[in-house]
């Protein structure tokens, strides 16, 4: 394990931290660190066992009242590192004396992420929540609004840095008597235009305050706000070189544009993915609704999550997949054109763009002339809501595969996109679909602007991946049994329209408005325009073909009249040589058979159809 502890806080004595350290986080329970029992019940109620090596090396340090810059790869529990001790701080200050002012400010980057660490405030206090008040401040509210929540002075402020910024003209002083600060995926925030943002709150947030910086990756942009926030903290660097990506199995598949609307139907239907999946597609919100009406036409539900929709409706998606109601997710990977792309390129990604919380950061920084100064492609995220962000902190439970469906446009975005799967410890596995550059616009009614460069970020992504050793295997499959599907592919494809797809997002923002408690007593008043709406969400999404539904026998493996999962475990994958490879090597969460985990990516052997 890489591990490095230094520029300890000048007032306190230096951190021994014994070689033996990992081994020994390995031996830590929950119960060593003197938590309150009312947090113990509430880890327990989580079934966590132990904590986590980052969890078991940074939880001592905050609650001994050190800063600390903590980097741990994605999915080793960072958000418990700093609240466990966040709250065992609150509780211990509120039993000494009634707290009259806010306790700890957390500040995130994206109104997701704000919305998830409330909620795991919440989960965490269930036992103690009169001692533990929390707010979160991520959404445009009226200032009366906010003036009373924060009058309030709850212990706990999750927010993003322009609401918390925002909410200094309203309430000028509740920072000022703050204990903790927490700046969370802290090598993002500033690729969000939080620059000013921050330096207006540094300058309101008292001298010496206890800050910790948590991030998957060390950047400048952390020495940065580390600079700004902290001075000489500890640093708990525990990215060993090689964690990024531990436990995940990946896998690349190069083929056409259309192949891969062909591969996962085949890997969908069949049943070849199995447990949770999340899909990625590329920087555009029609893709993902077209890639879902696609797999509707075959019968294969799945949700969608995009910028367009309300966060409201974002984060209960994000929970009703946590809670299993739906298996298959499709995400259009927006943000990472604007934070990871950045970052990627070692650009200074700080230019003020819009605001993370949908505001318009070019109005507010009064640099209106954005047109001249900004790259292309964050003008163009700008007209979206800029605090979306799926592949960076959100926590996706118990994916067992992440499908880039279209390669993302970095190694960076790559790792954070495959980061969703194997958290907490866990397996998984990823499959990259790519598009080498003879295959590009082959089939323009699938083809994608972004595949011109699928090869090129391929050959980053890789070499990204080496350096950890870590590695994309090659899928192979028998393109030529495949074939036997394409012309149900075709079909399917010919069914989902411009029209189709321009319906069914306004069915899905038509639904959300029949949703919202906002307009529940405007339709009280005015029933037509509920009737109205309602009839209108009456229209189809797409012309569906019932017969797609199926699959046929003369596609299934021969013999077989019905594929189970458990078939599919088993039906002989042929390989270029034809070699059966059954039951190599795969360490993702399969279900295990006969004592053996079955790679739920297995391909099949299925006969072509019958002439
Ligand atoms: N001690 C633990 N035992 C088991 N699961 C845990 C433990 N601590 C956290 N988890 C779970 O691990 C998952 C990942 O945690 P979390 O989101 O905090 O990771 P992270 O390091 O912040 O990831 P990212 O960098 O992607 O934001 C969550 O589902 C969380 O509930």
């Amino acid at each position: 394990m890489k591990r490095k502890l230094d520029d300890l806080q000048e007032d306190k004595p230096p951190i021994a931290l014994p070689d033996a350290d990992a081994k020994s986080s390995q031996d830590t329970a929950f119960t060593d660190f003197g938590l309150d029992s009312r947090i113990l019940t509430a880890i327990a109620g989580q079934g966590f066992h132990k904590p986590t090596m980052p969890q078991a090396l940074a939880i001592p340090q905050i609650l001994d009242g050190r800063s600390l810059v903590l980097r741990a790869k994605t999915g080793s529990g960072k958000t418990l590192c700093y609240l466990l001790p966040l709250i065992e701080s609150v509780l211990r200050a509120t039993k000494e004396a009634a707290q009259k002012s806010t306790f700890a400010l957390v500040l995130v980057p994206t109104r997701e992420l704000a919305d998830q660490v409330l909620r795991t405030v919440e989960t965490f206090t269930a036992f103690c929540q009169k001692d533990v008040r929390a707010i979160k401040l991520s959404e445009q509210l009226p200032d009366e609004v906010v003036r009373s929540m924060l009058a309030s002075s709850p212990h706990i402020v999750v927010a993003t840095p322009s609401r918390a910024c925002a909410s200094l003209k309203v309430s000028p002083s509740w920072t000022s008597d703050l204990k903790l600060l927490v700046i969370d995926e802290s090598d993002l925030v500033l690729s969000y235009g939080y620059e000013e943002d921050l330096a207006t709150l540094s300058a309101s947030i008292p001298k010496g305050v206890q800050a910790i910086l948590t991030s998957a990756t060390l950047t400048s942009d952390v020495d940065r706000l580390k600079d700004r926030f902290c001075k000489n903290p500890a640093v708990l660097d525990l990215n060993e070189p090689d964690a990024e990506g531990e436990g995940i199995t990946q896998y690349v598949v190069e083929c056409g544009e259309d192949d891969k609307f062909l591969l996962i139907y085949v890997l969908l239907k069949l049943k070849l993915i199995q447990g949770k999946c999340l899909i990625f597609v590329t920087d555009d919100v029609d893709r993902s609704y077209r890639l879902k009406l696609y797999l509707e036409q075959f019968g294969i539900r799945s949700a969608v999550l995009n910028s367009q929709l309300p966060i409201a409706s974002r984060v209960h998606t994000v929970q009703q997949f946590n809670q299993g109601l739906f298996d298959i997710l499709i995400s259009s990977d927006e943000m990472e054109v604007l934070g990871d792309e950045a970052g990627s390129l070692g650009e200074d990604a700080s230019t003020p763009d819009a605001g993370p919380d949908g505001e318009d950061a070019s109005e507010k920084h009064g640099t209106k002339d954005t047109e001249t100064t900004q790259p292309k492609k964050k003008r163009k995220s700008s007209r979206r809501d800029k605090d979306y962000g799926v592949s960076r902190g959100i926590d996706f439970r118990n994916v067992a595969i992440v499908v880039n469906f279209d390669c993302p446009s970095t190694a960076r975005s790559y790792a954070h996109r495959i980061g969703r799967t194997a958290r907490a410890g866990q397996t998984g596995t990823s499959l990259t679909m790519v598009v080498p550059s003879d295959k590009f616009r082959k089939h323009i009614p699938t083809s994608i602007p972004s595949a011109a460069n699928d090869e090129k970020t391929l050959s980053k992504i890789k070499k990204q991946q080496a350096a950890s050793g870590k590695e994309l295997k090659p899928w192979h499959f028998d393109w030529k049994t495949l074939e036997g599907f394409r012309y149900r592919v075709n079909d399917a494809l010919r069914a989902v329209t411009k029209v189709a797809v321009r319906e069914a997002r306004m069915r899905e923002i038509r639904q959300e408005l029949l949703k919202s408690d906002k307009l529940q007593r405007r339709f009280e008043e005015n029933p037509a325009e509920l009737h109205a709406l309602r009839h209108d969400g009456q229209l189809r999404s797409a012309r569906t073909q019932p017969h797609l539904k199926d699959v046929p026998d003369y596609l299934l493996p021969e013999g077989k009249k019905k594929l189970t999962a458990s078939d599919v475990g088993f039906v002989p994958m042929r390989k270029a040589d034809g070699k059966n490879r059954k039951g190599r090597g795969f360490k993702g969460k399969g279900k295990r058979s006969g004592g053996r985990k079955i790679d739920p990516l297995r391909s099949f052997k299925a006969r072509p159809k019958a002439k």
